[in-house]
């Protein structure tokens, strides 16, 4: 029906048609010759509803060509076959349809923006009234300003916001009317207010359209990791806090515009290294799109330095320094970190797999009933010791056997991976040992918080998932004294010291964990443990960008 559609086509698409109608109610067809031209009239009827032409005109062509056949007293059988198809429901629809897509019309058609000229001022305006959804909350997604000669303006236009839906409002636009109230002598903050308080959920803007026109430069595929916490409703600063992003450290957040050099428009996925595959739901919820600090405003703000409410600049901003730097694997001074999506696949060597928590609670459980379950599946390492080595040990099984001077020549060659001195000897896990364990099965190691600093590399590519212990209470009920390997049950003092030191890994190193693990009934968090695992071995995690850019990954 559409512009390629030929004569020869479109009359073998009508035999088809037919046929199938004789196939399922019997009877006879046969589209004789002098019915030919009734075909070419209808195709050129069809050819006439083309272009442009509403969807319902195809409808009235076919009526028309209907009556016309009625009316002119040859009703073949096959006539009256094609009659009786042209007026089901079903085929009406199907020419509907072929119609609207051979004039590539998609999408609901929307009225054109009215521009007039504005009586007073001499000057061209558009108007545009925005409807809000009945269940929404939010504004219509815009922020606002004055410009340099005083006049207000739109300053930034929210990705998926009603106003950016729009496809009416652009940045620089002036306004100068909010439902028929002339605001030019307005302060932002209050026609901010007008815009809010959406009177029967819809709003009319008359605005000055900016010149030259202005476009969203949006971006694709950027995700960040937060390292640090923010909480946009107690931004006193913050250009709209209605369309704030909040976030806590390890949030994933993919990053839509960034051409602002202090608000960049983004939303949180959710968080740690499954954010957003709903393989592990960790706080799995899509946020709405909104503004939080770029990373120049987090560090000015860190600084000590402040800025004014609002300051818009153009320019693709700090996102360039911040995507392409190199190692920034442990960067403690940074808001964010860049992060991509790798698959298991594309790692060189199997990820070791850090359990960190604080002491009892719980890894090595953890860690000893997986390697009573799939000894095969996993590895650990040997670590070093410099005492001596007893009767039934075997060096390079229980413990590499070294002197002191070698072990302390490995410690100021930063060859460890953490170490300690107990009785008179050191002790401590070689970082050439984690690389020997990933040859052998995926490595498990409960080391000391501090030896992420060295392990979060992409030399390791670790995995890190943070054994949390439950509420007190819990922890009193699940830890009974049959359970517990150490033989005595934990006196209160010490549950008090478990809770405390697990908070403080939490507060300096949250930002890095992968996942986390309740560790309150025994079963229930192995059986969750694993389940990470698998995800670990199957499903996509995020990683540092600077982990996917390395050559030797
Ligand atoms: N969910 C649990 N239910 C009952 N007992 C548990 C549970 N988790 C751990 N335990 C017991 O608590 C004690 C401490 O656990 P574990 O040794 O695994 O701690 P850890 O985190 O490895 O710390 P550390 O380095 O001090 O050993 C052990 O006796 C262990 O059997």
């Amino acid at each position: 029906m559409g512009e390629g559609i030929s004569l020869k086509e479109f009359r073998q698409a009508l035999d088809l048609i037919i046929e199938a109608s004789v196939e399922e109610n019997g009877g006879s067809r046969i589209m004789v010759e002098d019915e030919v031209n009734n075909v070419e009239l209808l195709h050129n009827l069809m050819k006439k509803a083309r272009n442009g032409s509403h969807s319902s005109d195809i409808l009235v062509q076919c009526d028309g060509f209907i009556h016309e056949w009625e009316s002119s007293g040859r009703i073949s059988a096959a006539v009256q076959q094609l009659i009786a198809l042209l007026n089901r429901p079903h085929v009406r629809s199907a020419l509907v349809a072929a119609h609207d897509i051979s004039n590539g019309r998609y999408s609901p058609e929307l009225p054109p923006v009215p521009f007039e000229v504005d009586d007073d001022d001499g000057i061209a305006v558009k108007i545009v009234k925005l409807v809000k959804k009945a269940n929404t909350s939010n504004g219509i997604g815009v922020t606002i300003k004055k410009d340099s000669k005083g006049r207000v303006v739109i300053s930034r236009v929210l990705k998926d916001s009603i106003a950016e839906k729009s496809g009416c409002i652009q940045e620089g636009d002036r306004i100068l009317e909010v439902n028929s109230l002339n605001v030019q002598k307005m302060d932002p903050t209050d026609i901010a207010l007008l815009l809010t308080d959406m009177e029967c959920g819809s709003v009319s803007l008359k605005m000055h359209p900016a010149d030259p026109p202005t476009t969203m430069a949006t971006l694709s595929n950027i995700h960040l990791r937060a390292l640090s916490d923010y909480d946009s409703s107690s931004d006193r600063s913050h250009p709209c806090t209605e369309s704030g992003v909040s976030f806590s450290r390890g949030d994933i957040i993919e990053l839509l515009m960034c051409g602002d050099d202090y608000w960049w428009q983004g939303r949180r996925i959710g968080r740690g290294a499954f954010a957003g595959t709903n393989a592990i739901a960790n706080g799995e919820c899509r946020d709405s799109v909104g503004l939080f600090p770029s990373e120049t405003l987090m560090l000015k703000r860190r600084s000590g330095g402040t800025i004014g409410k609002r300051r818009d600049m153009d320019g693709l901003g700090t996102i360039k320094s911040l995507s392409s730097k190199g190692s920034r694997d442990f960067d403690e001074t940074l808001p964010y970190e860049s992060v991509c999506r790798l698959s298991p696949t594309s790692f060189a060597h199997i990820r070791p797999i850090l359990l960190i928590g604080a002491p009892s609670a719980g890894r090595n459980e953890l860690k000893r009933r997986l390697m009573t379950l799939y000894p095969k599946r996993f590895s650990s390492t040997v670590p070093h010791t410099t005492r001596t080595q007893r009767e039934k040990e075997a060096n390079g099984v229980q413990y590499h056997f070294v002197s002191r001077s070698r072990m302390e020549e490995m410690i100021s060659k930063g060859e460890m991976m953490e170490f300690g001195e107990f009785k008179g000897n050191l002790y401590g896990t070689a970082l050439s040992a984690v690389h020997l364990a990933a040859t052998k099965g995926m490595p498990l190691l409960t080391p000391h918080p501090l030896a992420l600093k060295t392990l979060r590399s992409p030399s390791f590519i670790p995995f890190i998932i943070f054994i949390r212990p439950p509420s007190k209470k819990d922890f009193i009920n699940s830890r009974s004294a049959a359970s517990l390997s150490r033989g005595r049950p934990f006196s209160e003092n010490e549950i008090d010291s478990i809770m405390e030191q697990s908070q403080a890994i939490e507060k300096a190193h949250a930002a890095y964990f992968d996942a986390e693990i309740l560790n309150s009934d025994i079963e229930c968090a192995l059986s969750d443990l694993i389940r990470i695992l698998d995800s670990v071995d199957s499903i996509p995690s995020w990683v540092p960008l600077s982990w996917a850019t390395r050559e030797d990954r």
